[in-house]
């Protein structure tokens, strides 16, 4: 009101109160505002002048609560929110328009927006007649008024003018008389156009006329339009302070949502218009999991599959120390073979990474792999020839599947399917270490894959994955998951192939 400190206002989510009338039907007053505020990126809240009994048919009956206990509401509201914009529509009675009044008059909230609702789409009134008065007084202490061209005519104590120039000019007078901004409507015209404007003639100078062009949209969903656009306006011009571009954006919403009114299906006259519809087709209405909820989700989604290697013989055997040493130089064998692939898709993994942190990591547990894992397996390597070993069926399959995700080209989803080789066998490492003591002949073994530089790289790899599962498309975190599993599968192969190939 007071043109306060709006202009220097910060982008943040501004907080809006709509002091307007009930429609229980949903497609005007607060229950317009409050959809409206939340589609324009505010926070809604309502504080209710009036009940109406109404559809999209028309107003059946208005009930006035009495003016002290909406002064109440008002109170309740100022008392404890710092309140950023206020939009102000259905005021019913001109005792209503006096608690309104003072309430602003006390509050002085910085930015005001006040759609004179005098009569509903459907023609039933929603103002009595003897407190246009009250209204017309109360548009001085607005930033901002927001009326059709019948409320226009009102509020200037003229006759309703039918051009559009006609139009531009009448809110030119309005705007030097009460000192307020003007944006006219051109909802009530005829004819294929459907323009608005900004008419700012509060200097007393030739008025400042911004004007927004708008094609007439066929449709008879057009219920609570008023209500919408000045409750979008409310909330863009606190955000922003621009004025202009906040008028320029809050009729593309509008239109957007005017378009996509009738697939709604509500009512049998003037139906609502779809305050979300843009929002729907731009961002949808899926849900997305947090990073520790993927996580959660994901370690329950393999329970079973760790289950079966914690209850496999191999890993049983090599945790007593009952493994035949065989079936052990077999399994680093393998495992070596398997590294030297393994490494290759960690590189494919830094190559790919966006950013040079996770580029780094990936790097650095490739040449992990190559460098200190190669070196434990060739300390294990008297048995010779074995090193030689081509990849059996099992590392084979295992390694396919990794380097075909690489190949792919989706980080995220190759990430993923790198993620079991650190966590599973971290898991299963931090099981079997407690079981390491000086006879045990895979000691030295035992305690490699519990210890704290591979504890750090598991905890990174997965922070990694599931920060980028959580911001992945619903598919793709699909297909993620998809690859987590089945590397995990692999994993258990990997251990179960590995039991009882020594000879006797
Ligand atoms: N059929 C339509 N097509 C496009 N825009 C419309 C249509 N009807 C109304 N509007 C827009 O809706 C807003 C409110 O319109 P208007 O009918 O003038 O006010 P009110 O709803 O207060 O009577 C304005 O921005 C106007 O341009
Ligand atoms: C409670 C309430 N407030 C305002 C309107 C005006 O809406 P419209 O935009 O259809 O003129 C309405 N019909 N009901």
């Amino acid at each position: 009101m007071s043109g306060g400190p709006i202009e220097a206002r910060v982008s943040r989510v501004p907080r809006v109160l709509s002091i307007a009338g009930s429609d229980p039907s949903g497609g005007a007053g607060i229950q317009a505002d409050l959809k409206s505020i939340a589609a324009n990126g505010g926070y809604g809240m309502a504080a209710t002048t009036a009940l109406t009994v109404q559809n999209t048919q028309g107003v059946r009956g208005v009930h006035v609560p009495p003016a002290s206990f909406l002064r109440e509401q008002l109170d309740a509201l100022s008392d404890d929110i710092a309140i950023d914009a206020v939009k102000i529509g259905m005021l019913a009675t001109t005792e209503v328009v006096g608690v309104v009044r003072s309430w602003l008059e006390q509050v002085r909230p910085p930015l005001v927006v006040l759609d004179p609702v005098m009569v509903a789409t459907s023609g039933d009134r929603l103002l009595d007649a003897e407190a246009e008065l009250a209204l017309r007084e109360l548009v001085r202490l607005c930033d901002l008024v927001t009326p059709n061209i019948p409320e226009l005519a009102i509020i200037a104590a003229e006759p309703v003018v039918e051009t559009w120039p006609e139009v531009l000019a009448q809110a030119a007078r309005v705007s030097a008389a009460y000192g307020v901004r003007v944006l006219a409507k051109g909802g009530h015209l005829s004819g294929a156009e459907a323009p608005d404007a900004l008419v700012d003639a509060r200097s007393g100078n030739v008025p400042v006329v911004t004007e927004f062009a708008g094609i007439r949209i066929d449709t008879s969903n057009t219920h609570g339009t008023g209500c919408s656009l000045s409750s979008a306006l409310a909330t863009r011009i606190a955000a922003t302070g621009e004025w202009a571009a906040a008028v320029a954006e809050s009729k593309r919403w509008l239109s957007e949502s005017i378009r996509a009114g009738a697939a709604l299906q509500v009512g049998r006259r003037h139906g609502p218009i779809n305050h979300f519809a843009g929002m729907w087709q731009r961002g949808g209405v899926v849900t997305a999991p947090t990073p520790a909820e993927v996580r959660e989700h994901w370690w329950a989604e393999i329970a079973s599959i760790r289950a079966q290697i914690d209850g496999g013989d191999f890993v049983r055997a090599l945790g007593d120390g009952s493994l035949k040493r065989g079936d052990f130089v077999w399994y680093l064998a393998q495992d070596a073979l398997y590294l030297r692939d393994y490494a290759r898709a960690l590189a494919e993994a830094a190559r790919l990474a966006p950013t040079t942190a996770e580029q780094a990591f990936w790097a650095s547990s490739a040449e992990g792999c190559i460098v200190t894992e190669l070196q434990l397996h060739e300390s294990w390597a008297t048995e010779g020839e074995v090193f030689a070993a081509s990849p059996s069926a099992t590392t084979t399959g295992y390694l396919n599947h990794l380097l075909a995700t690489a190949a792919r080209g989706d980080y995220a989803v190759l990430a993923a399917a790198l993620l079991p080789c650190f966590w599973v066998y971290h898991d299963v490492g931090s099981r079997l270490h407690p079981l390491a003591h000086a006879e045990h002949p895979y000691a030295d073994w035992l305690t490699t894959y519990a210890d704290q530089a591979f504890t750090d790289a598991t905890e990174r790899a997965i922070t990694i994955v599931t920060a980028l599962a959580a911001d992945a498309t619903p598919p793709v975190r699909d297909a993620m998951l998809t690859a987590f599993r089945t590397s995990t599968e692999h994993e258990r192969e990997f251990f179960a192939a590995a039991f009882g190939v020594a000879a006797e």
